[in-house]
């Protein structure tokens, strides 16, 4: 496994678009050393986000701080679009394992770039499907919200299911979460086997939130 930033990623989700760039240099500056990308397409959630044009656009700044654009694609068929995020400087691709009868391929492919691949499960996914993947992948990520949207509450089931797939990985891939991380269920999911704490809308819709990224970052073993 390539040597991979534990700690809190900034979901640029829930930041402020109009300044896209300021906001990503905010939690840089504060420390951050992932930033995290959510793709929609409209077809595997609701929503459409941003796609490899904005990537491409943010992924100097987040390169010239030492850190890497992670890439979470929730859209139909992912292996249609690893090569647009590959070129546009995505550092990590995380394929949700629902969103494709190719996954396995989609990982391929991203390895060919010389990226690194992740995958990731969604609430209902149980965590035998990524058994023949953890081989793989560099990380495993566990919503621990429905994909679609930021702001919603972290469903607490998901520090059982943590340990179930903690116990399933072990050390052969990161542990990642996404969904409702805050200052009060980091450290129950970094106590569960989690070393990657997504977070947006309790970082960028706090009034202050680089206090917010380093008191995530204290919760989580990462202050
Ligand atoms: O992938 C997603 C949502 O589908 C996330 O990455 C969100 O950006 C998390 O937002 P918060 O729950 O932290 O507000
Ligand atoms: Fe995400």
């Amino acid at each position: 496994m390539t040597t991979i930033p534990r700690g809190v990623a900034p979901s640029i989700l829930s930041a402020d678009f109009a300044r896209l760039g300021e906001q990503v240099d905010l939690v840089l500056d504060a420390g951050a050393r992932t930033i995290h990308f959510d793709v929609m397409d409209g077809h595997f959630v609701p929503p459409i986000t941003v796609g490899p044009e904005v990537a491409k656009a943010i992924a100097p700044r987040i390169h010239a701080a030492g850190a890497i654009l992670d890439v979470h694609l929730m859209v139909e068929r992912p292996e249609r679009h690893v090569d647009a995020f590959a070129e546009a400087g995505a550092d990590r691709i995380l394929v949700q394992v629902e969103s494709t009868p190719n996954v396995h391929y989609a990982i391929r492919q991203i390895r060919d770039h010389g990226r690194s691949p992740g995958v990731v499960i969604n609430p209902g996914t149980p965590v035998d499907a990524v058994a023949e993947l953890v081989d793989v992948v560099d990380v495993v990520l566990c919503m621990t919200v429905n994909p679609g949207w930021g702001g919603q509450p972290f469903l607490e089931s998901s520090i059982a299911k943590l340990g179930r797939l903690k116990a399933l990985v072990g050390d052969r891939a990161e542990i990642e979460v996404d969904g409702g991380v805050d200052a009060g269920t980091a450290g129950p999911c970094a106590e569960a086997g989690a070393t990657i704490f997504v977070a947006g809308s309790a970082i960028f819709h706090a009034d202050d939130p680089v206090a917010a990224f380093h008191q995530i970052s204290t919760a989580a073993g990462y202050g």
